[in-house]
């Protein structure tokens, strides 16, 4: 059996006159976490929509578990969960109605219950979806989102309107799924939780993907220049420890001030953004 979930090559995408995507390529491995991140309007939702088998494109290739999303049927949809960002509109129905109800789609969904419990939803189970929060509302739609147990899970901004307590939550959830073996890609603008979750990150930027590999691989592409600062200057060097060395040296002992800092995936992501304007 082949260890490659998605396999991307030369997608393209136009609304109109517009081309939103220029010829993406892109492999997911089975059982990663692949994040997407890119500024607002690169394309990430429009790529993730092609990929779940919910839009056309124009051009490329594309296998997803194997099958091109655009000629998929119910069999493969059964394999696959999907979050994107509009949120539940079930909003009639209680929590437990709406999980128990979608989980009657699936051959072998989990068990709506302990579903529930996993998002935090336990206490407001027999509230009605339309009267929840909106990070409630959200913490709904992951909820459909791995009732029917995929083996790949989309998630386009899950933790949008999430408070830090369920954000937290909800990676550990993750965690769980991908421990479980599931393929996840999630695009988001939290850098932090691609960096708490991702194997791997690949950056999008004006349709084409600019950057694709671990934390430590994209931070070696843009130099790994480690900061360190101290009472009486600053400089960016790869030999932090020669230079800490230096210091201490030429101040007898303790460095006034000192902080050493490598670069977080942020840092390193809107050098590589604004490199592209
Ligand atoms: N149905 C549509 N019709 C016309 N243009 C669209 C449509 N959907 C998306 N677009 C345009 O395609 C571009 C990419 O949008 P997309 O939602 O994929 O970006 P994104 O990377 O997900 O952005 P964000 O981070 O803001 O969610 C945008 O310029 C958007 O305006």
């Amino acid at each position: 059996m082949s260890d490659t979930a998605i396999r991307v090559e030369g997608l393209t995408k136009r609304f109109g006159d517009v081309k939103v995507l220029h010829g993406v390529d892109l492999t997911v491995h089975k059982g990663e976490t692949l994040a997407v991140l890119g500024p607002n309007g690169a394309g990430k939702t429009t790529a993730v929509e092609i990929l779940a088998g919910l839009g056309p494109r124009d051009g490329g290739e594309v296998s997803v578990l194997g099958v091109d999303p655009a000629k998929a049927g119910r069999a493969w949809r059964a394999r696959v969960g999907v979050v994107m960002q509009s949120a539940s509109d079930l909003a009639t129905l209680t929590v437990a109605e709406t999980v128990r109800h979608f989980a009657g789609y699936y051959p072998d969904p989990r068990d709506p219950a302990e579903v529930i419990e996993a998002v935090g939803l336990t206490e407001h189970a027999r509230r009605r979806v339309g009267k929840l929060s909106g990070g409630q509302r959200r913490r709904v739609d992951v909820a459909l989102g791995i009732i029917g147990r995929p083996e790949l899970l989309f998630l386009d901004e899950p933790t949008t309107g999430f408070d830090p307590e369920a954000r937290q939550r909800f990676w550990e959830l993750i965690r769980l799924l991908s421990g479980e073996g599931t393929t996840i890609l999630l695009t988001t603008h939290y850098l932090g939780e691609a960096e708490a979750l991702a194997d791997r990150v690949a950056v999008i930027a004006s349709g084409v993907v600019e950057a694709v590999g671990t934390v430590g691989e994209l931070r070696a592409a843009a130099g790994d220049l480690v900061e360190v600062t101290w009472r009486d200057g600053a400089e960016r060097t790869e030999e932090p420890t020669a230079l800490v060395t230096k210091l201490a040296a030429h101040y007898g002992g303790e460095v006034p001030g000192l902080n050493v800092r490598r670069p977080s995936l942020e840092d390193v992501y809107l050098a590589m953004i604004k490199e592209q304007n």
